[in-house]
């Protein structure tokens, strides 16, 4: 593994604070023999410097494609996603891989994928923060402490193939945030883990999250999760769907001024239902006229 040039690492700030994230009209569309694929169909997102939330939604919702963008390892097809004051898809591909890993870490779907197994956990840091190393002003942690973070203290010569799968998970965690980005991508942690690896690894999440001041974002089918980290994102059919604060469920109104409707609702509103719409001063209220469902066409 290489540093990154001197020129282009150069020109990325260091990363000890959150970053803030935000999505506008995101779309990218897969090119495949088979025609186009519309994975994201307009994503409008902010998240603050510092919060942690999840995304979920259903399978081939455009989660791992948002996400794959948010770590600069997709390009989007149109629209825009800022990431620390970075707008993504202006950077060249130089400084896309420079960002990589400095400003942005992204911990892919089993931990294994992210680690060397057959080297000690502080060789796996130590190799993760080389391309930080010669970033100016950047401040980078001994691996022990970052392993301390994530509750694996003393467990540095270790080798990656010998922990357990909860461990792995959150040693795999530790090389996601070994050159200190401020934004941690993690893909399905809990996945493949029992009930008490889990709570270790949001344990860690939360740790990395309040301690360091570190963005972070998790990918997650488990609605547990979702309500664990206080805020969840729905993705569906590429677009941000709903979210989850503190145990309530919001519908969110997009850039562009839609909206969905609740999947349960869709039954008594079937697509091509007119409903009429009232706009008072803190409600809008959607009403089928006459109590009946008019279709168009
Ligand atoms: N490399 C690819 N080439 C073509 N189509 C793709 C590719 N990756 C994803 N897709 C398609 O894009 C859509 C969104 O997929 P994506 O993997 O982003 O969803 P997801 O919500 O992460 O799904 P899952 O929860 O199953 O991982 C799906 O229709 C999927 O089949």
């Amino acid at each position: 593994m290489s540093a990154p040039p001197p020129d282009e690492a150069g020109s990325v700030p260091s990363s000890t604070v959150g970053a803030q994230v935000t999505c506008h009209r995101l779309i990218h569309i897969y090119a495949t023999g088979a025609g186009d694929v519309v994975a994201l169909s307009g994503v409008d997102l902010r998240i603050a410097a510092g919060e942690m939330l999840a995304l979920v939604g259903p399978s081939g919702s455009g989660k791992s494609t948002l996400v794959a963008i948010l770590g600069g390892l997709l390009r989007p097809s149109a629209g825009r996603a800022y990431v620390g004051g970075h707008e993504l898809s202006k950077l060249t591909p130089g400084r896309l891989a420079g960002l990589r890993g400095t400003t942005v870490g992204t911990v892919l779907q089993g931990a294994e994928r992210n680690l060397l197994p057959y080297v000690s956990l502080w060789r796996n840091i130590w190799l993760a923060q080389r391309p930080a190393a010669r970033l100016p002003g950047r401040r980078l942690d001994p691996p022990e402490a970052i392993l301390e973070l994530v509750g694996l203290a003393g467990e540095g010569r270790r080798r990656a193939g010998e922990l357990t799968p909860g461990q792995r998970q959150r040693a795999a965690l530790a090389q996601g945030l070994a050159a200190g980005p401020g934004l941690l991508l993690v893909d399905e942690p809990t996945s493949q883990l029992d009930a008490a690896g889990r709570d270790e690894v949001l344990a860690a999440l939360e740790a990395i999250n309040t301690e360091r001041g570190t963005t972070v974002v998790v990918v997650t089918h488990d609605g547990e999760v979702g309500a664990r980290l206080g805020r969840a994102v729905t993705i569906r059919d590429g677009r941000v769907g709903a979210e989850g604060r503190d145990g309530r469920e919001f519908a969110v109104v997009a850039g562009d001024g839609t909206i969905q409707l609740p999947p349960e609702t869709l039954a008594d509103f079937p697509p091509g239902t007119l409903l009429a719409v009232e706009h008072t001063d803190r409600a809008v209220t959607l009403r089928v006229e006459d109590g009946g469902v008019e279709r168009s066409g």
